[in-house]
């Protein structure tokens, strides 16, 4: 369903992502792992089709991006990590809009409107202006109108940043249920437990390069570690943090990953 053909991004002499292949599908979820910087954001906006790649190609349901786009894009929907919303529209307003961008004929946009609104709990908020949101709901009023044309792709950027405990709970059980219903989920995180919870595979990116990919037991045989994803990944991305000049992807006391230098001497040892 998303396959991603020797992708590569440069802005002016740096490489956010270099020669990434990968094939996602129909019905997969799949988790997109690395630290700050690695180049998640913007295989998301390649794969979207927001930026274009310095080279390399991307076909959505067998539609290349580049010459198929409307026909590529018209399958994807796209969640960002900071949610926009019009301040002076309501989220009724916002979603209605949405709908009428789709084209969703006006029954079917009332029923798709009404399901979301219940399935992301907006009922006590949607007819409030959004300038009166919390990051919380407009992340939940951004993926309601994300599902409202029912895609076959949903991509969403560090999806569960910023949502309170009750909010992330319902979104990873949903978000289980979408894929098992079929549809292809690619999601960024640099949180490890998203990723080992809820993904059927893991592609860990750094420095812009793809350097596993696979369920966790296929990961683990990668790394030549039997141990949890934090071993792994420290394993996976030790070699490629050698070459780019020392530095390692590193897990914080929250289980988000960072690239700092400092971290590296204190977790190499448990590596
Ligand atoms: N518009 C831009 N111009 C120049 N460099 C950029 C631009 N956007 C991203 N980069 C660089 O490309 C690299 C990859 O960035 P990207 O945003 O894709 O990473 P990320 O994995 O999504 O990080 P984060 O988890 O912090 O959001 C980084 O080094 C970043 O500084």
């Amino acid at each position: 369903m998303i396959e991603l053909l020797r992708v590569s991004k440069r802005y002016g002499d740096k490489w956010a992502v270099q020669d990434l292949s990968l094939t996602v599908p129909r019905g997969e979820l799949f988790a997109f792992l690395g630290p700050n910087g690695a180049g998640k954001t913007t295989t998301i906006k390649i794969l979207c089709g927001l930026l274009l790649p310095t080279a390399g190609s991307v076909r959505i349901g067998g539609y290349d991006l580049a010459t198929q786009g409307e026909e590529a894009r018209r399958l994807i929907s796209y969640v960002p990590d900071q949610p926009f919303l019009y301040d002076k529209l309501t989220g009724r307003e916002f979603l209605q809009f949405i709908a009428d961008l789709y084209g969703l004929p006006a029954d079917h946009a009332r029923d798709r409107m009404a399901e979301v609104i219940q399935l992301f709990r907006l009922e006590d908020f949607v007819d409030d202006l959004a300038e009166r949101y919390s990051h919380g709901m407009r992340q939940r009023t951004v993926f309601a109108a994300a599902l409202l044309h029912q895609p076959q792709v949903l991509v969403a950027d560090e999806p569960t940043v910023g949502l309170d405990p009750k909010s992330i709970r319902e979104l990873k059980t949903l978000l289980r249920r979408l894929a098992r219903e079929g549809m292809t989920i690619f999601l960024s995180t640099h949180t490890l437990d998203i990723a080992e919870e809820l993904a059927d595979r893991i592609g860990i990116i750094d420095h812009g390069r793809l350097l596993g990919l696979g369920n966790l037991d296929e990961l683990r045989r990668q790394a030549a570690s039997d141990g949890d994803l934090e071993d792994v990944f420290l394993k996976i991305t030790a070699e490629a943090a050698e070459e780019a000049s020392g530095v390692q992807g590193a897990i914080m006391a929250d289980g988000t990953l960072s690239s700092e230098r400092t971290q590296k001497a204190e977790r190499a040892g448990g590596a």
